[in-house]
């Protein structure tokens, strides 16, 4: 009885796919993924990607860094992650002649991706008529189309890739750290509170400096406190961890009181030499906007300080 259960299941076992570019995964894509996802037993993304075409849609965008490939891959894993009927492949497309002339090549790579995975697909899902019919011409398959009107996700990757920020809402929740904006506001007693302001008035996160933080509330007498080498390191390892935490649930642009090339130059300041260890977050963390007090007047009013700012952050928006 249960063999012949199991012959049956296989028999009906349905296969789908998706393909897409995800350039970047936005709420249309993960609508499309999920409805395919509940039609079949599984389904395989196939993350298209060549390298020519990938950066011309960069350069030609508003984005403000260009993903790689893992980052599109990443974005699907980790939107999918408790989907365990939905695997992601990565297709690459070089060699092939651009869409929608190179079908046939196309169609052939697809399907030595699918072999090498003993894939056999019932089904492809896409929301593009004018594929349909060459769906089932190269793949012999079923072929349902899904919302191509764009009636229940009103989005393209192409506006977003326009306009980022305006279209924020529809960028899938695990790519928005990608596009976050940083903006490090840096000075003492009352321009301190200028990050502050910004992070309420964007409806977003503040990251302050957690090691200074941390440091005031255990020492009661912390005039005279001096840092030594390893509190540099501290300090911007946690930085490091608490702006990436922030970047999780930001809102397009998160507000800080320190970046990572500040950190170092007062280190070089403090002790005549680098650290491998701030160079490379330096490097490897850039902010999209560092703005210090010294780049004000001292008779600046905080009302004037704070609109020359959020114009300098509305122009890192638009
Ligand atoms: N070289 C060729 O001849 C050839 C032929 C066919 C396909 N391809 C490749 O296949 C991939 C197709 O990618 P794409 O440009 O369609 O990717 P995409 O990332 O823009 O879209 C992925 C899928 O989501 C659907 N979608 C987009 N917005 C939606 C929304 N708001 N609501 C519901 N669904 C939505 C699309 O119709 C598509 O089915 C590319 O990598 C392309 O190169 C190439």
């Amino acid at each position: 009885m249960t063999g012949i259960m199991n012959i049956s299941s296989v028999a009906t076992h349905q296969i789908g796919l998706v393909f897409g570019k995800f350039y970047p995964l936005h709420c249309g894509h993960i609508y499309l993924i999920e409805k395919a996802a509940s039609q079949v037993d599984e389904l395989h993304i196939l993350l298209g990607c060549e390298q020519n075409r990938d950066l011309k849609l960069f350069q030609d965008s508003h984005m403000p860094r260009q993903p790689g490939v893992e980052d599109r891959f990443l974005w699907l894993q980790k939107t999918f992650k408790n989907r365990h009927n939905v695997h992601t492949h990565v297709l690459d497309e070089a060699g092939i002649a651009s869409y929608p002339n190179g079908w046939q090549d196309w169609s052939d790579r697809v399907k030595s991706i699918l072999d090498k995975h003993h894939v056999v697909p019932s089904v492809i899902f896409t929301s593009e008529p004018q594929d349909v019919e060459h769906y089932k011409h190269y793949f012999q398959t079923a072929v349902k189309l899904i919302d191509a009107d764009r009636d229940f996700v009103n989005i393209s990757a192409t506006k977003i890739r326009q306009q980022p920020y305006d279209n924020w809402h529809f960028i899938a929740q695990k790519a928005r750290p990608f596009f976050i904006k940083r903006i490090a506001i840096i000075g003492r007693s009352e321009f301190s509170k200028v990050p502050k302001q910004l992070a309420n008035i964007y409806n977003t996160e503040y990251v302050g400096n957690g090691y200074v933080n941390y440091i005031n509330c255990s020492y009661q007498d912390n005039a005279n406190l001096v840092f030594n080498k390893s509190d540099y390191i501290s300090m911007a390892k946690l930085h490091a961890e608490r702006l990436h935490a922030a970047s999780l649930s930001a809102n397009r642009v998160l507000f800080t009181s320190l970046d990572f090339r500040t950190l170092h130059h007062y280190y070089q300041t403090a002790f005549q030499s680098s650290n491998t260890i701030l160079q490379e977050l330096e490097e490897n963390y850039p902010f999209d906007l560092i703005i210090n007090e010294t780049d004000f007047d001292d008779c600046d009013s905080a009302l004037s300080v704070v609109e020359e700012i959020l114009k300098m952050v509305e122009k890192q928006l638009h």
